[in-house]
């Protein structure tokens, strides 16, 4: 009997491995369609549905790595969702932003998770089509963006603003000379939001309102279920909800009593751009959607560069010696105080900083650049097909650890790796192409300045002993670098070296 059991144990074994070895790889069709990935353990419709729910965007990753493919398909949502997960063939995704469109995606999630109105949501939505040529006021609303967050725009007077922000907190801090445990990443939203917004709304800035501040995060933390909850958004998402709202009427206010007109290059002129295109409460509502980009990647990208520096006692000691040759030293006349300003224009010549926040970037991603095919395309080398109406995800997970881009060291947290040449197609931290973010020159200063002052004037020390990995919360799948799975407690303590100093950016 036993031996029976035995054999019929062995027969099964041999019979799933011949499966396993023999399983049918998916091919690309005649049409040239990228190959279709069976159902998540072949339950039909919804198997990949219940990946997605279930490992949330890192679902597209885990099947990119089990089957390597440069680009695959996936049947859901009662639609294709195609998948790249090859470097190669993003430039031409690149080539073709009205065919295979970000625009698209950014005007319907723009309206739907505003809660806007239909007039506006036309008027949003408008002239996105591959072959519209008329002029589009979301592109248009985006050139504007652009133009306000260069150099020559208005980029170099905001980094300067929310660099004094970060200043004087800092200085509050050391005269009550740190804190004692405390949520790193509670801080770092804070510390972040404010100096974000008082640089892009001014004196004005409605996040001042610890209230707007709060209802702001409890309804960036719920987008997705803003999103899905189309029809009844008050039963179903009413923190995130509750919370667009009180954002909404602040920003009604703000408008309202022209406190913009004393702000940043980018309220003020995207202000100009829509007015009169969308009613002022749409307008308070775009505003508010707008909040998710300038602070919802900002805040887990600080976060991870400060996790990575302070983590790690040698990297600290080498971004220090990099931010000491940019920082001048220097007696007040009067005082005898020692001055000592860190060179915000030099913060480049401390590449450290700067290739920390990348590779956390790289190696924390969790982004899926998604995009809508808008007519019957083909893409890449191989000319794969792609139909119109289906979805494109971009798995930045499974491009950040491709060996083939990245070398031997794709799957570990390299500090300096940014330090030299990177896969360019490989790295999608800011997106890339025309859609590339525009918001990217200020937020690795600002993050960069904030990392570099916190640096130079403080300790931070694990609260509970030892710096342990807290892994990454996915719930938030619109974001490009998912927030700490677990908290991280430390305790921030004045340097010796920094007491009886007056700190200052100096630009
Ligand atoms: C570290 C912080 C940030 C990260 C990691 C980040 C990342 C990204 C990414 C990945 C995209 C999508 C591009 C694509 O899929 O091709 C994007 C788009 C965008 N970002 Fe950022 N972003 C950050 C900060 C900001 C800030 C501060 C602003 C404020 C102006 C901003 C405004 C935008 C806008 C308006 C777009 C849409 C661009 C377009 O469609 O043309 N971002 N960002």
């Amino acid at each position: 009997m036993a031996d029976y059991s035995r054999i019929t144990l062995c027969l099964a074994a041999a019979i799933l491995a011949t499966a396993f070895l023999f399983r049918r790889r998916p091919k690309l069709s005649p049409n040239r369609e990228p190959p279709c990935i069976p159902q998540l353990f072949c339950i039909p419709y919804i198997g990949h549905m219940i990946g997605l729910f279930w490992q949330r965007t890192a679902y597209y990753s885990n099947v990119s790595k089990k089957w390597n493919l440069p680009i695959f398909s996936l049947s859901m949502f009662g639609g294709k969702v195609y998948v790249v997960s090859s470097p190669d063939l993003m430039h031409s995704l690149h080539r073709q932003p009205r065919v295979v469109s970000f625009w698209f995606i950014e005007g319907q999630f723009t309206t739907l998770l505003g809660g806007m109105s239909k007039a506006s949501a036309d008027a949003l939505q408008a002239n996105l089509g591959a072959a519209d040529r008329e002029s589009s006021l979301l592109v248009e609303g985006l050139k504007v963006t652009q133009q306000a967050m260069s150099p020559q725009g208005g980029m170099e007077e905001m980094n300067r603003r929310a660099a004094a922000v970060v200043r004087t907190r800092l200085d509050e801090l050391q005269e009550t000379g740190g804190t004692n445990r405390v949520d790193l990443w509670g801080w770092i939203q804070h510390e972040i939001t404010i100096a974000t917004t008082e640089s892009i709304y001014g004196l004005g800035n409605p996040y001042r309102d610890p209230k707007v501040e709060s209802a702001f995060w409890d309804f960036a933390d719920d987008t997705i279920m803003v999103l899905l909850s189309r029809y009844l958004p008050k039963a179903l998402a009413p923190k995130g909800v509750s919370g667009r709202e009180v954002v909404v009427q602040a920003m009604n206010t703000y408008f309202g009593t022209g406190a913009y007109k004393d702000s940043s290059p980018l309220t003020s002129a995207r202000y100009a751009a829509l007015k009169g295109h969308i009613n002022d409460e749409d307008l308070a509502r775009f505003e508010c959607v707008n909040g998710i980009a300038i602070l919802g990647n900002s805040v887990p990208t600080a976060f991870w560069t400060i996790y990575h520096i302070f983590s790690d006692p040698a990297l600290l000691v080498e971004v220090r010696a990099q931010v000491e040759m940019i920082t001048s030293n220097a007696t007040a006349a009067g005082s005898g105080r020692r001055m000592r300003k860190i060179n915000l224009r030099a913060l480049k010549e401390a590449p450290l900083l700067f290739s920390v926040m990348q590779e956390a970037l790289r190696h924390r991603a969790t982004g899926t650049g998604p995009r809508m095919v808008m007519e019957d395309t083909m893409v890449g080398q191989e000319k794969y097909h792609l139909e119109k109406g289906a979805a494109v995800i971009i798995a930045n997970h499974a491009l950040h650890f491709d060996a083939s881009a990245w070398g031997a060291s794709a799957d570990r947290f390299v500090a300096d790796r940014f330090c030299g040449k990177t896969p360019a197609h490989a790295f999608r931290g800011f997106g890339g192409g025309i859609n590339l973010c525009p918001g990217k020159g200020f937020a690795m200063v600002e993050i960069a300045a904030f990392a570099a002052m916190m640096a130079m004037r403080f300790d931070l020390l694990p609260a509970d002993g030892s710096w342990d990995e807290p892994g990454q919360n996915l719930t938030n799948m619109s974001l490009q670098i998912a927030p700490p799975g677990k908290k991280v407690y430390v305790t921030i303590a004045p340097r010796q070296e920094a007491h009886d100093v007056d700190w200052e950016f100096d630009s």
